[in-house]
């Protein structure tokens, strides 16, 4: 199909979806961590595999299942080493009919805790935006969960043109502050965490999302509201389900005609065999806890709760299921310190026999019966927590009707106030927190009845899929905002609109290629009009952006679709030269162990060098002017390898030297735009006339250099895909594309 139909028929496509409600939904959520699966979660297997993960798989196939959607695509990392099960390097897995997770590379193949994922980031939003053109998907909705997903949905929703929701899970600000209080310098929260690059992401989440689901208002209130752009977003709460068929009500076993499920049986025998490990008396009543080992959870506060309150210890055991380990020394550091220091306390308290801490559980099925065994035992569910953003693990424990103890501070207070099931107190006071559990323990009546209003708060307040359907109607009209964005020809600002449809282009040079001879110019730029719909057109070229634009209104030259300058270290879109918007991965992706301060420092004793007035250099680009000399550039190569600096050196015209990151060029930026955009080198007509286009024209390109070409690149001549054109400047572009057919001339 040619593209301006097809771009006629998207854009018809898109409205009729605006217009008829019925139309069929295909929508992307994004949770970058990684170790999701559809089946046996591995929650709690480190501090990053926890509600989140169990949250989006839960949301992604609730959504899945309502009429009006489509599809649903989870992506997430693929994470391909030996460390982790093979699942997570299965790079589409079906999780039901409709819904399946996506996993794209970034970073590598081996799994990484979160924090380390944000240099690689814009290299998943641009394999996301290649995995889409591939399978001619163009959603109707992002959903990032979690800052750094945030980022990443922003980023294609900046390139695609497409709304985008977020769903923090939890916040930068508060984490900040929480670690504050416990002493954590900025310094050591910055190199352990990235903690402002999060919260920056999370700051431009709030000014750009359609929509930020929370679960809680407190989360609004509370969280939220230390955000500079809080007043700015758009806020929807809808609290998250739960699986209440996983999360039955301890009592249903006891009723002779329910039929327990086999694997749950199984779950209870070995939890029993567990305990009887660590406890002296395993019928006590139970004081539970189930969390990720983070500090945040405040799993000391607990045991100190229970270390310093024999009555408690009389009547009950407690058991902490802090996620799942092998070797504590070979634990992240922060997951390390939390074990090492619950140990510590089981030590000093002498909790032997009295407390468990089993090193291994299967949340697939032991977590539902571990809630159902305390119930049993008329025991207590205790989330720790210094605040909880919402708290799954209370929900839980509703639902198969143990009653909890849980922070006065976040998504608790919601769930209390609607299920009634239990009691909320100040975790960092482990007096009151032992009271409140031994006030429920000791309480029949307060235990029974926190307990059925619990089982019946979460069957009214907590489901999936009323979470699904309010989660659509509300991000109903944000769908419909495709329109606002639309152009005054059906096409938005967005690239995505453009490059999505888009096989083939054309990029070349400006001076002494591009431009030279009026007359050939004008004849080039006709073609490539009537070709534009089936070709995006690209200029390369070592002018800045400014000077680009000087060039193409002098000229009369249509905006390209992509504009390549300051020799290959910015990347633009067009088609409103007033508004281009810069490809931000290509950025971050020449970004790599880029110094430009400290090379400018080691170079600064060479006299030799001339600065450019601050026109010429750019983010990416230092410029000198510098005489033409061997030894000069000899001992700038030498300067800058002795102080293990990465760079390129670019000498041109005997006068100019420009040093760039080492990742950038004209000819690379072409390659990462067919990457990103899925256009075939064997679809891309390159052409240029001189030394800085060589890299560029040499590779499975098809290259065309024009007859009035310097010396220095009479090099490529001979190789199969470089034409050499006799006529000069455009005429020569003109002779290429019709040597190789490329477009109707
Ligand atoms: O060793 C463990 C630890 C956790 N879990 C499970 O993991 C989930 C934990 O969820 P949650 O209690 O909500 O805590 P977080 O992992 O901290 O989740 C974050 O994201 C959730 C979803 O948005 C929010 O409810 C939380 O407040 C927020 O901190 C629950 O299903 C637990 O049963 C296990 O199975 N085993
Ligand atoms: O401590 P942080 O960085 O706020 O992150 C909390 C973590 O808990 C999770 O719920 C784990 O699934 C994720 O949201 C996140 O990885």
């Amino acid at each position: 199909m040619k593209n301006t139909e097809k771009n006629q028929k998207k854009a018809q496509s898109k409205s009729d979806k605006n217009n008829n409600q019925k139309e069929q939904l295909h929508l992307q959520l994004f949770s970058i961590h990684g170790l999701i699966r559809g089946q046996n979660l591995e929650l709690g297997r480190d501090a990053d595999t926890g509600g989140q993960t169990k949250y989006v798989v839960e949301l992604a196939r609730a959504l899945g299942e309502l009429p009006r959607v489509k599809q649903v695509d989870l992506f997430t990392r693929l994470v391909d080493d030996k460390r982790v099960s093979s699942d997570y390097k299965q790079q589409v897995e079906e999780i039901s009919e409709s819904a399946r997770i996506v996993r794209i590379r970034c970073g590598g193949k081996r799994y990484m805790r979160k924090e380390l994922l944000w240099p690689h980031l814009s290299e998943f939003v641009d394999n996301v935006v290649r995995f889409n053109k591939k399978e001619n998907i163009t959603p109707d909705l992002l959903h990032g969960h979690y800052a750094d997903a945030g980022y990443v949905a922003r980023q294609l929703s900046k390139l695609l043109g497409i709304p985008y929701v977020f769903t923090g899970h939890s916040l930068g600000r508060s984490k900040k502050n929480s670690l504050a209080n416990k002493g954590m310098t900025e310094k050591q929260m910055v190199e352990k965490f990235n903690i402002n690059e999060r919260i920056q992401a999370e700051e431009d989440v709030l000014r750009t999302a359609a929509h930020v689901i929370v679960s809680t208002n407190h989360e609004i209130q509370k969280q939220y509201k230390l955000y500079d752009n809080c007043e700015r977003a758009a806020f929807t709460v809808i609290p998250p389900g739960i699986d209440v068929d996983k999360f039955y009500p301890y009592y249903y076993d006891h009723d002779e005609n329910f039929t327990k499920p086999e694997p749950y049986i199984q779950a209870r025998d070995k939890m029993n065999r567990e305990f009887e490990r660590f406890f002296y008396n395993s019928d006590k009543p139970l004081i539970l806890t189930i969390c990720r080992p983070d500090r945040r959870k405040n799993i000391q506060g607990l045991i100190t709760a229970f270390g310093e309150n024999k009555e408690l210890q009389a009547i009950a055991n407690l058991a902490v299921f802090a996620g799942i380990r092998k070797d504590i020394d070979n634990l992240d550091e922060n997951e390390k310190e939390v074990l090492t220091e619950m140990l510590l306390l089981m030590d000093k308290y002498d909790l032997y026999g009295k407390m468990a801490l089993p090193k291994k559980h299967d949340p697939t099925n032991e977590v539902p019966e571990l809630f159902r065994m305390a119930a049993d035992r008329q025991g207590v569910f205790v989330n720790s927590a210094f605040s909880e953003p919402f708290g799954i693990t209370l929900i839980e424990a509703a639902s198969a009707g143990v009653p909890i103890v849980g922070p006065d501070d976040g998504g608790p207070q919601d769930i209390v106030k609607n299920c009634k099931n239990g009691i909320l107190v100040d975790t960092t006071d482990s007096k009151a927190l032992g009271e409140a559990i031994k006030n429920i323990l000791i309480d029949q009546e307060k235990w029974r009845e926190y307990s059925n209003s619990g089982v019946n708060g979460v069957r009214k307040h907590y489901s999936w899929t009323a979470h699904a359907e309010t989660f659509l109607d509300s991000v109903d009209g944000v769908i419909g905002d495709y329109q606002k964005t639309t152009g005054t020809h059906g096409v938005t600002q967005a690239p995505g609109w453009r490059f999505a449809d888009l096989d083939k282009m054309l990029i070349t040079d400006i001076d002494d290629t591009l431009v030279g001879d009026d007359e050939s110019l004008e004849e080039f730029i006709e073609i490539m009009e009537k070709n534009r719909n089936e070709v995006g057109f690209g200029v390369a070229t070592g002018r800045s952006l400014e000077l680009v634009d000087e060039i193409l209104k002098e000229k009369n030259i249509p905006v390209p679709d992509v504009i390549i300058s300051s020799v290959g270290t910015e990347i633009y879109y067009g088609p409103d030269m007033n508004n281009l918007s810069m490809d931000s991965g290509w950025r971050s992706h020449i970004s790599y162990q880029w110094k430009p301060d400290r090379i400018k420092e080691v170079l600064s004793d060479f006299d030799f060098l001339e600065p450019q007035d601050r026109d010429g250099e750019r983010d990416f680009k230092i410029s000198y002017n510098m005489d033409s000399n061997d030894d000069h550039l000899a001992k700038i190569h030498q300067r800058l390898t002795e102080n293990k600096l990465r760079y390129q050196l670019i000498y041109s015209h005997d006068a100019y030297l420009d040093i760039l990151p080492q990742r950038a060029s004209k000819g690379r930026a072409i390659q990462y735009l067919g990457n990103k955009w899925d256009i075939k080198p064997e679809n891309t007509l390159v052409s240029g006339d001189s030394g800085n286009d060589y890299e560029m024209l040499y590779g499975k390109r098809l290259a065309v250099v024009v007859g009035n070409h310097s010396p220095e690149i009479e090099r490529l001549r001979g190789n199969r895909r470089v034409y050499f054109a006799d006529s000069n400047y455009a005429a020569g572009i003109i002779e290429g594309v019709k040597y190789y057919r490329f477009m109707d001339v």
